[in-house]
């Protein structure tokens, strides 16, 4: 079984980005800069939001945060948002989601400019990307075909099994994994809630990507030997012998399941800090874009 080590690569990454910053410098370029908007208080959200900005510092890029109460109303998001549109200087930036259950995602989502679009959650990136358009690929999928490549994981007919079809993940790495691409051309199957006799797809997948946000869902019986599994889940669970009061539990039981794999993401330490690595990589492709 081989580690796929996202702590790892995702440092790789952040060195190279970091070597392309020096160089945009010493070329009198532009010092990209990512802007987030966080809005309340929500534990894992401030932990993400805060890891964003530590990785632009190291990278060399300039942060911007604004913190929002839960309370903020969706109009003003919305003026924060054009507030980002027209500030000449950012080169792109994202709203941290979840966002309170009083604001319409799908408004706040639209009203950000797609060439700003890091998150490539617009839907003016999506179709881009659903069509194999230069575009915004959005960081989670984008790190999973990331990590993918450099351990050359061969996906080129092969079956993948997306358990989840959600905006951020499930959909969209169903559309990319089906492409002619790097870690692309694979034959894929989509499952989610309403799926009967999951198991059955399972056994046949020779590649899973666990997506459904539910802890230690997929296990040992459900996969056959050999198979590559990607486990996107990242749940906090009560632990009181823990120093903060949590552990983190991924979608896939990493003891029953990791003995049969011939490649597993862990968690934490996989696919999660690849999204934050990929995140920076679409910046400092905005930034390039621009000039
Ligand atoms: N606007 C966005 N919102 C959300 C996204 C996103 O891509 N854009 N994805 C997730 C959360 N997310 C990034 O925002 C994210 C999740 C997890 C990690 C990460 O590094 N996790 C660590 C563990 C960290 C911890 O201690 O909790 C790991 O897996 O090793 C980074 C980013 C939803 N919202």
């Amino acid at each position: 079984m081989i580690l796929l080590d996202g702590k790892k690569t995702s440092a790789d990454l952040k060195v190279e980005i970091a070597e392309s910053v020096k160089k945009l410098k010493t070329e009198g370029k532009k010092t990209p800069h990512l802007a987030a908007i966080l809005v309340g208080t929500d534990g894992a959200s401030m932990t993400y939001v805060n890891a964003k900005v530590k990785a632009c510092e190291l990278v060399g890029f300039n942060s911007t945060l604004i913190d929002l109460p839960e309370e903020t109303s969706e109009e003003t998001l919305l003026k924060e948002i054009q507030n980002l549109n027209n500030n000449n200087d950012i080169d792109g930036f994202i709203i941290q989601l979840p966002l309170p259950k009083h604001i319409n995602e799908q408004n706040v989502l639209m009203a950000v400019n797609p060439d700003k679009d890091v998150d490539g959650f617009h839907p003016t990136n999506v179709g881009k990307m659903t069509l194999d358009l230069p575009s915004f690929l959005p960081a989670t999928p984008f790190g999973i075909l990331e990590l993918l490549e450099r351990y050359n994981v061969e996906t080129s007919g092969k079956h993948v099994v997306v358990i989840g079809r959600s905006h951020i993940v499930g959909r969209p790495m169903s559309i990319l994994m089906s492409q002619k691409r790097p870690a692309g051309n694979a034959t894929v199957t989509v499952a989610h809630s309403r799926t009967k006799n999951l198991k059955e797809f399972t056994l046949q997948a020779d590649i899973i990507i666990a997506a459904l946000g539910i802890p230690e869902f997929l296990t040992g019986d459900m996969i056959k030997d050999g198979v590559t599994i990607i486990d996107v889940g990242i749940t906090r669970v009560e632990d009181a012998t823990k120093k903060r009061g949590y552990r983190l539990a991924g979608d896939v039981d990493f003891k029953s399941v990791s003995p049969k794999s011939a490649f597993i993401t862990p968690v934490p330490g996989g696919v999660g800090p690849m999204t934050i690595a990929m995140l920076l990589k679409n910046t400092l492709l905005a930034c390039e874009r621009k000039s």
